[in-house]
């Protein structure tokens, strides 16, 4: 293991050589500068909007490491020794990294699961959650757990204030006891009594111990700080020492008034001085050595649970997912009086809609949860399959409250006005339409992991949407061969298809020699089996998915995939390729 040699002091956490950090097209994040800080040190990182603090901090804590030069954490390289230095760190983005639906207890508890050792015992876990609520003043002694008022851990995280919140992003961190806490403006959104009581609790974990570096604005806060690192525009290291020394550095009256100064890039240049080391190293491609997942069936079951877990605690959007196959299996069955092909299409179409709307919030509306559990030792796979695994049975559900609705309404129908046509057979309609549902899932997680907020999703699920529906063959035949192949990438065509087959098919083996057609093709009474001239093709029929004639010219390939078999590992290839989009985009959201 490399240690670091040219370490000048043993009690140094964090020391940065000559770092530098240029952003895509050139643009400069940070000028060269070195920076040493002591353990158990709380130091201020201020600097006017934009100055590069949070990229500072990122390259210090391996979120988005330095372009060149180098960054020991306690004595280690943090690019060679990664894996073992993460695990030192703790790291709170400027967005809250907890889920609001689960309660505090549930918060600390699963991410202590994702984190500590594989068994770790539930005991030594509610001490930890114990000790960090107790180190930041979040115990049920010091929030007055007075009568009728809920213990801190039952409340759920959007319940609380805050600051309460940002202590319970903090917490999460603190259960792996890192000895660097890097904390991006955790005093933003908060009053300035809160404030007070926030950053005492923060000299008190780094008196006990950890050290801590915040990004702030908030000039009140150095009175808490041991020392302060300023940065001038465009990343300009321009300050290091005492807080109540920056005012005569920069012979000024007011913090203000350094900020002013230092936002006049002319003055910046005056009082930056470059580091005198040589960078040790360049690494102008920076490689973190990490990324090896810890237990991954652990992990996803954690995962999974967690996930469940929120859902559960969603009542609201729970009845609205309940309800959605109701409302539109409903009207399905109210517009429709006999069971046609535009049913067979709605039903496939609700299948995709169950599904992408289903996933297409859930990897952007936790992206900074993401980030942060990637950072430190999730596994792509693992969070892609925990969030199919719930999210498929929620499918799982609508698709059979949904077919059951179609079933029941059309049978009762058949029975009394329209006895040759009815759905059949429902669990192998359920089966199709519930891997329909889940490929569609595929499609919205892939949205959700593709685009960086929710507006920007929402705007495409229904440009996702619509080809599904124009290329199904209902709106209109499939007649070019470049529209056919496009439509070889919708789930609306194969589902569609595959549906109408479906019910061909269970026509065709049905032993009952009564059984009718399920739709009758130009004829109002229906066809009866025994005297069937179409071989039980009512359905795939009434879609005319093609012009038989432009497959025989060629025009088409058509007939090539004609059977169900061919339908179902269409959705599944269309399903990997899929998956392999989401890990593709993921895996473009790790910092290098
Ligand atoms: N991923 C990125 N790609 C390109 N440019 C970036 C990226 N992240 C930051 N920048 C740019 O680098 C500069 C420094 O940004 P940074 O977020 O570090 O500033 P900051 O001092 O933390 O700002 P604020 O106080 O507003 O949070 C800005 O000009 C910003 O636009």
């Amino acid at each position: 293991m490399p240690i670091n040699t040219n370490m000048k002091e043993k009690d140094l956490s964090i020391q940065a050589i000559g770092i530098t950090k240029k952003y895509p097209k050139n643009k400069i994040g940070l000028q060269p500068l070195s920076l040493e800080i002591k353990n158990k040190s709380f130091v201020a990182l201020m600097g006017p909007s934009g100055c590069g603090k949070s990229t500072l901090l990122k390259c210090l804590n391996g979120d988005n490491p330095a372009t060149s030069g180098e960054v020991y954490i306690n004595g280690l390289s943090l690019i060679d020794n990664y894996d073992l230095v993460k695990k030192s760190i703790g790291y709170v983005p400027q967005d809250d990294i907890i889920h609001r639906e689960l309660s505090v207890y549930k918060t600390l508890f699963y991410a202590a699961k994702l984190r500590l050792p594989d068994g770790t015992p539930k005991e030594e876990i509610d001490i930890r959650i114990n000790k960090v609520l107790k180190s930041l003043k979040l115990n049920q002694h010091d929030q007055g757990n007075q009568q009728g008022q809920k213990d801190i851990k039952d409340k759920k995280v959007k319940e609380l204030s805050g600051g309460q919140r940002k202590r319970i992003s903090i917490a999460v961190e603190l259960l792996t006891e890192p000895s660097i806490l890097f904390l991006d403006e955790p005093t933003s959104p908060l009053d300035p009594e809160t404030i007070d009581s926030f950053l005492k609790s923060l000299r008190d974990l780094a008196q006990e111990g950890t050290t801590i570096i915040m990004v702030t604005h908030k000039p009140e806060d150095l009175n808490y700080v041991d020392e302060v690192v300023f940065l001038g525009v465009k990343g300009h290291l321009v300050y290091k020492g005492l807080p109540n020394k920056i005012t005569e550095h920069f012979n000024v009256d007011s913090i203000i008034e350094v900020y002013s100064k230092m936002s006049d890039l002319e003055k910046v240049k005056k009082n930056y001085h470059p580091p005198k080391e040589d960078s040790h190293s360049l690494n102008l491609n920076p490689k973190l050595n990490k990324r090896r997942p810890d237990s991954s069936f652990q992990q996803l079951y954690w995962l999974a649970k967690r996930y469940l877990n929120i859902k559960l605690n969603d009542h609201s959007n729970l009845l609205l997912l309940l309800l959605q196959p109701i409302i539109i299996g409903g009207l399905v069955s109210l517009v429709f009086s006999e069971f046609r092909i535009g049913v067979i299409f709605l039903t496939a179409i609700s299948a995709i809609w169950f599904g992408v709307s289903n996933s297409a919030k859930e990897i952007v509306s936790e992206l900074p949860i993401y980030k942060r559990e990637r950072m430190y030792n999730l596994n792509i796979n693992t969070y892609i399959v925990s969030k199919l695994l719930i999210l498929s049975l929620i499918a799982l559900i609508q698709v059979v409250v949904f077919v059951a609705i179609i079933y029941f309404n059309f049978k009762i129908n058949a029975i009394t006005e329209f006895p040759e046509t009815y759905l059949r057979p429902f669990w192998e309609s359920v089966g199709f339409l519930f891997m329909i549902s889940c490929s569609a899932t595929l499609i919205g997680l892939f949205l959700s992991s593709y685009f960086s907020n929710t507006e920007k999703v929402m705007t495409v699920v229904p440009i996702t949407l619509m080809p599904q529906i124009m290329l199904a063959g209902v709106m209109t035949k499939l007649d070019t061969r470049f529209i056919e192949i496009l439509s070889f990438f919708t789930l609306g065509r194969w589902g569609t298809e595959g549906f109408a087959r479906l019910q061909d098919t269970y026509f065709e083996n049905s032993a009952i020699e009564t059984e009718s057609v399920l739709i009758p093709e130009f004829n109002p009474d229906g066809y009866h089996k025994n005297d069937c001239k179409c071989e039980a093709s009512g359905a795939l029929n009434q879609l005319g998915l093609y012009d038989e004639s432009l497959i025989d010219k060629g025009v088409l390939i058509g007939g090539a995939f004609n059977n169900l078999a061919t339908n179902v590992l269409a959705v599944l290839i269309l399903s990997f390729i899929m998956y392999l989009l989401i890990f593709i985009s993921l895996s473009k959201k790790d910092s290098i």
